[in-house]
C-alpha cells in the first residue's frame, strides 16, 4: 500500500528550481532514506508531502488524499529540520499537549523512556541540551502512533550516544510495522537506518536504489595520475583533465590501474584515494543526461 506519492512534482521559490519533476512512492513498512547534499530539496519534498507546501505543479498524495485536507493527515508524524519548543514548558507538559491532539497516544512515561528523556520530564525546554531538545522534537512525531514518520535530518547536531539512542527509537518503530521517510546528508545514517535509498541533487532523484547499490556508487574512487593520450577504459564513472592529470572515478580503482598498466599507459604520479559522499553525488549530478531521461539507476557505471 502506498502511503505516500509524488508524482512529476515541481517546485520552484521565484527563480530558484527546488525541485524539478520528482516522483517518489513510499510504501507501508519501508524505511526509506532520502540523501542528498545542502540544498538539493530534500526538505522541500518533505514539506509538500506534509501539506506544509503546495507543488507549482505535479501531485502529492498522503494516504491516498491530499496532503493539505487535515484527514490525509491523522496517521502522519513529522520532525521539521527546525522546531521551536515553548522554552518555559516542561518536557513532560510539552509531550502531554501534543498528545492531547491524539485519540490513543503513546503513554508519556513510554515515550520519553524511549528516546532517552525521562529524567528530563520535569526540565523546562529552555533548559535543555541541543541534543535533548532534538529528540524532544524527534520523540513528539511519534506521540499519535502513526503510520508514517517523516523526519528531516533528526540527528544533525547530536553526539554518537544521543545519535545511536534516536537510531534505536526509530528502528523500534519501524519494527513495530511503522514507516519511515528520513532524509540526511550522512550515508552513515542512511546505511545504519533505511533499506531503500532515494539520491537527490540539484531537486532531481539521482538514484533510487538499495542501501547496498548506492553504497557501491558512493564508494567511487578517485584514481589520478600524469600520463598523455588515454584509451577508452571500462568501469570509468567520470573522467577529467586537470592542469595535465587525469582524474578518474571508478568503482573499481584496482582493476582501473591492471587496465592501465594492460593498455601500456605511460602513467607516473598515480594516487588513488576515496572520494567524499560529496563528490560522488557531483560524480551522479555531473552526468549530463538529457531532460526527459530516467534517474541512472544506481548500478549505472559498474
Ligand atoms: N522559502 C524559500 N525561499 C526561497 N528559496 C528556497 C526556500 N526554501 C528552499 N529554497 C531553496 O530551494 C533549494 C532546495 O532547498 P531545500 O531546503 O529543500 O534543500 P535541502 O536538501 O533540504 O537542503 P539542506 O540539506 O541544506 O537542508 C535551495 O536552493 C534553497 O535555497
Amino acid at each position: 500500500m502506498l502511503l505516500a506519492r509524488a508524482d512529476q512534482v515541481t517546485r520552484r521559490y521565484g527563480d530558484v528550481l527546488a525541485l524539478d519533476r520528482v516522483d517518489l512512492t513510499v510504501r507501508a513498512g519501508e524505511m526509506v532514506g532520502l540523501l542528498g547534499p545542502n540544498g538539493a530539496g530534500k526538505s522541500t519534498l518533505m514539506n509538500l508531502i506534509v501539506g506544509l507546501r503546495r507543488p507549482t505543479s505535479g501531485r502529492i498524495e498522503l494516504f491516498g488524499g491530499d496532503p493539505r485536507d487535515p484527514a490525509s493527515r491523522r496517521q502522519l508524524g513529522m520532525t521539521p529540520q527546525e522546531t521551536g519548543l515553548p522554552g518555559t514548558l516542561r518536557v513532560g507538559e510539552v509531550v502531554d499537549f501534543v498528545a492531547a491532539h491524539y485519540p490513543d497516544p503513546v503513554p508519556r512515561g513510554e515515550l520519553l523512556d524511549r528516546f532517552g528523556l525521562t529524567d528530563q520530564v520535569r526540565r523546562q525546554t529552555g533548559g535543555l541540551s541541543g541534543g535533548q531538545r532534538r529528540r524532544l522534537a524527534v520523540a513528539l512525531a511519534f506521540v499519535g502512533r502513526p503510520r508514517l514518520v517523516l523526519l528531516d535530518e533528526p540527528t544533525t547536531g547530536l553526539d554518537v550516544e544521543a545519535r545511536r539512542t534516536l537510531w534505536d527509537a526509530i528502528r523500534a518503530f519501524h519494527a513495530d510495522g511503522g514507516t519511515v521517510l528520513l532524509s540526511s546528508h550522512y550515508l552513515e545514517e542512511v546505511e545504519a537506518l533505511a533499506e531503500r535509498v532515494v539520491v537527490i541533487g540539484h531537486g532531481r532523484v539521482l538514484a533510487d536504489d538499495s542501501v547496498d547499490a548506492i553504497r557501491s556508487v558512493v564508494g567511487v574512487r578517485r584514481v589520478g595520475f600524469v600520463a598523455d593520450e588515454l584509451p577508452a577504459l571500462p568501469g570509468v564513472v567520470r573522467s577529467e583533465l586537470i592542469d595535465g592529470r587525469h582524474h578518474l572515478l571508478t568503482t573499481d580503482a584496482d582493476q582501473l590501474v591492471r587496465d592501465l598498466v594492460v593498455a601500456g599507459v605511460a602513467f607516473s604520479e598515480l594516487e588513488v584515494r576515496p572520494t567524499s559522499l560529496e563528490e560522488a553525488f557531483l560524480a551522479i549530478t555531473a552526468e549530463e543526461r538529457p531532460r526527459d531521461e530516467p534517474p541512472v539507476t544506481a548500478t549505472a557505471g559498474r
